[in-house]
């Protein structure tokens, strides 16, 4: 069974969002040992992965260093993320699978991903990155001209472009790592954002693609049995936050698409996860599965997380 595990950002942070070098050493270390573990048992996994606390991080570094450092774009923002946490994904695996007498190599793919020069998003910003500010401290920064959103209880966050993946540009890389045995992590944060030119070249763009709807197009491409997204909660949960909180298991795309339509998956959040899940099966996945790390071997037997079907 090949299977593409996506994990989120709150995967690859600790439990109150801390980025620091040591806690996203520690949340690799944690899913790597929950991947290790189903590596173990014959399930051929394909990694990726968020970069929205890194990415809004390294964005913000670049400004405030702008005076002494020439700053980079969003895009080498992003790809320094793939490059970064590939690595401390690696060190992880390989550790993990070592442990467990798995005799397998990881590789990491620095991944483009193709978008639409003239995608809506690139007007209207969605993706939330960095960190979480209170609403004073938000508002000199949109004095600044920057756009932040109300995220609730944690606070306000930055929000830039984020487009629709369209095409994963180094799929055949991917593909021979795959085929050759590695257990290989790609198109972290959805993809670098990539547009052909009008001389056919392709150029990196400002933006940050939600790496569900980018692990979407990878787990088509790559003809995986299932896409497994990884998050802190066991459960897409209908009526989140209400006194009718009622966890989802096993539900058709269909029901899920309706249930989507009546607003109960937060957009940034959630919603991104179940449009993804449901993009897979309607695409010809055989299932997806929205669940928390520790559920995932449990939720590929059918026994926990959200599990959608066609
Ligand atoms: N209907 C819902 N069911 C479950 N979680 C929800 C729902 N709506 C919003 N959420 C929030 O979505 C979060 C997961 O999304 P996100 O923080 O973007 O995850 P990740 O960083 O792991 O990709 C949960 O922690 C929860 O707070
Ligand atoms: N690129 C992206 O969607 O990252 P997060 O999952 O960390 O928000």
């Amino acid at each position: 069974m090949r299977v593409l595990l996506a994990l989120g950002g709150n995967a690859m942070t600790s439990a109150d969002g801390g980025a620091r070098p040591e806690d996203q050493i520690a949340a690799a270390s944690t899913a790597a040992a929950a991947v290790a573990d189903l590596v173990g048992r014959g399930v051929d996994v394909v990694l990726t992965h968020g970069n929205g606390p890194q990415v809004g991080n390294l964005l913000v570094k670049n400004e405030l260093a702008a005076a002494v450092v020439p700053p980079v774009p969003l895009d080498w923002c992003g790809a320094q993320t793939q490059a970064t946490l590939g690595f401390v994904l690696m060190n992880a695996l390989d550790a993990a699978l070592r442990e467990r007498g798995v005799d397998r190599r990881t590789a990491t793919v620095v991944t483009r991903t193709l978008v639409a020069w003239d995608d809506p998003g690139f007007t209207r910003p969605t993706k939330p990155i960095g960190r979480y500010l209170p609403a004073a401290d938000a508002a000199l920064l949109v004095e600044h001209g920057e756009t932040w959103e109300d995220r609730g209880d944690r606070g306000w966050r930055r929000v830039v472009a984020s487009p629709e993946p369209l095409e994963i540009v180094d799929l055949a890389a991917v593909e021979a790592l795959v085929a050759a045995g590695f257990v290989t992590v790609a198109n972290g944060g959805g993809g670098i954002p990539v547009v052909v030119d009008a001389d056919g070249r392709l150029r990196g763009v400002e933006a940050v693609i939600d790496k569900d709807l980018g692990a979407a197009v990878l787990a088509r491409d790559l003809r995986a049995d299932v896409l497994v997204i990884a998050t802190d909660v066991p459960n897409a949960v209908v009526g989140w936050g209400t006194p009718d909180a009622r966890p989802l298991g096993q539900v058709s795309v269909a029901e899920l698409r309706g249930i989507a339509a009546e607003g109960h998956f937060a957009s940034g959040s959630m919603g991104p996860k179940v449009d993804a899940a449901c993009r897979f099966v309607e695409r010809g996945g055989s299932r997806a599965v929205i669940t928390s790390l520790q559920h995932i071997t449990d939720a590929l037997d059918g026994a926990a997380g959200t599990v959608v079907l066609p």
